[in-house]
């Protein structure tokens, strides 16, 4: 049967620890399938992802792979996915996460076709949250969309948690970078310019969510092939050409809207820092964030303690990073 020659092709040290049922979803490089821990019966999600569906950049496949694998182990935040464990085959690669029951933000935008202002700001308040920890660990994210934001329950209110780490980039220490410490008495000044302008930067994550935030509330994207500019989806998007249709936005906060226009700035230096996003007037709302807080951090029984430690940690890898930069 389908279940029985599904888990023979499994790694067996795999198939002794979990028995894979069906398949939840599908991303560009894998699937996802729910399966159960056979200790515990715990539900867990595994994604596979096949080296053989990159027959031409094997190489590369594998090190994004193996980059993921190692961005992954790194993080720890409530809104970014967890990986439980990792198993590989000569051809394939099988990541253990947490599993997110309410599926992806996409089909929950989908089926509700606009997401109510108040619960849009919570899903976007975590968000914010999360590519701020990304950011100040030096991770950009890049591929930032509805179908790599998953939700932990089918309740409106609930823990978004950010997945799909296979595009990130850990900026690494570049000789750019070490150059740019040293005294620039004999540096020519397009180091300077061109250094700045050259790769990406993590405004490309703010963009992002200038997107996915604008999907949310309207329930279509800015940026879409049927448009009625007559451009292409890569001209509206450089030039930064979108529409508020009325009807779907009419119901809609003027500070809602600000925050979209502000993120999808064509300049990345006039665009809205994730930071600056936190501190926008729509995101000033205590009730919203004392209710993350909560879902973040649940502070039942014995991990309060724990809770307020990851919590302490988050802070202080921001300020290690913060004395980092006044150091240079
Ligand atoms: C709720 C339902 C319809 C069964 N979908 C679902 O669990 N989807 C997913 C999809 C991808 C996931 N990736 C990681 C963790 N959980 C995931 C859950």
């Amino acid at each position: 049967d389908l279940m029985a020659d599904e888990q023979s092709n499994l790694p067996k040290e795999f198939s002794e620890k979990y028995l894979i049922t069906k398949k939840i979803g599908a991303g560009v490089c894998g699937e996802v399938k729910l399966a159960f821990e056979r200790a515990t019966c715990k539900k867990v999600a595994v994604k596979t992802i096949n080296k053989k569906d990159f027959p031409a950049s094997l190489g590369t496949a594998t090190r994004n792979a193996e980059r993921e694998i190692q961005i992954l182990k790194k993080i720890d935040h409530p809104c970014l996915i967890k990986t439980e464990d990792f198993f590989q085959t000569d051809d394939s690669y099988y990541i253990v996460l947490e599993l997110m029951e309410g599926g992806e933000l996409f089909d929950r935008v989908k089926s509700k076709n606009q997401i109510e202002e108040s619960i849009a700001k919570l899903y976007f308040y975590q968000m914010l949250k999360a590519v701020e920890y990304l950011h100040n660990n030096g991770i950009i994210h890049r591929d930032l969309k509805p179908e790599n934001v998953l939700l932990s329950s089918q309740d409106d209110i609930c823990v978004i948690k950010i997945t799909d780490f296979n595009q990130s980039k850990i900026l690494e220490e570049s000789a750019l970078m070490r150059t740019l410490c040293g005294t620039p008495t004999y540096l020519a000044p397009e180091v300077f310019t061109d250094a700045v302008t050259v790769g990406y930067s993590s405004a490309v994550d703010a963009w992002s969510l200038g997107v996915v935030l604008f999907v949310c509330l309207a329930g279509y994207p800015p940026f879409h092939p049927n448009a009625q500019t007559g451009l292409s989806v890569r001209d509206q998007i450089t030039q930064g050409i979108y529409t508020f249709i009325p009807s779907k936005w009419d119901g809609i906060s003027d500070d809602a809207k600000d925050v979209v226009k502000r993120l999808l700035l064509v300049d990345p230096n006039a665009r809205l820092t994730i930071e600056e996003a936190l501190h926008h007037p729509w995101l000033m709302d205590e009730a919203m964030k004392e209710t993350a807080e909560c879902i973040m951090y649940p502070r039942d029984s014995g991990d309060a303690a724990e809770a307020d430690a990851a919590e302490a940690d988050a802070s202080t890898t921001k300020r290690s990073r913060e004395d980092d930069d006044d150091e240079q």
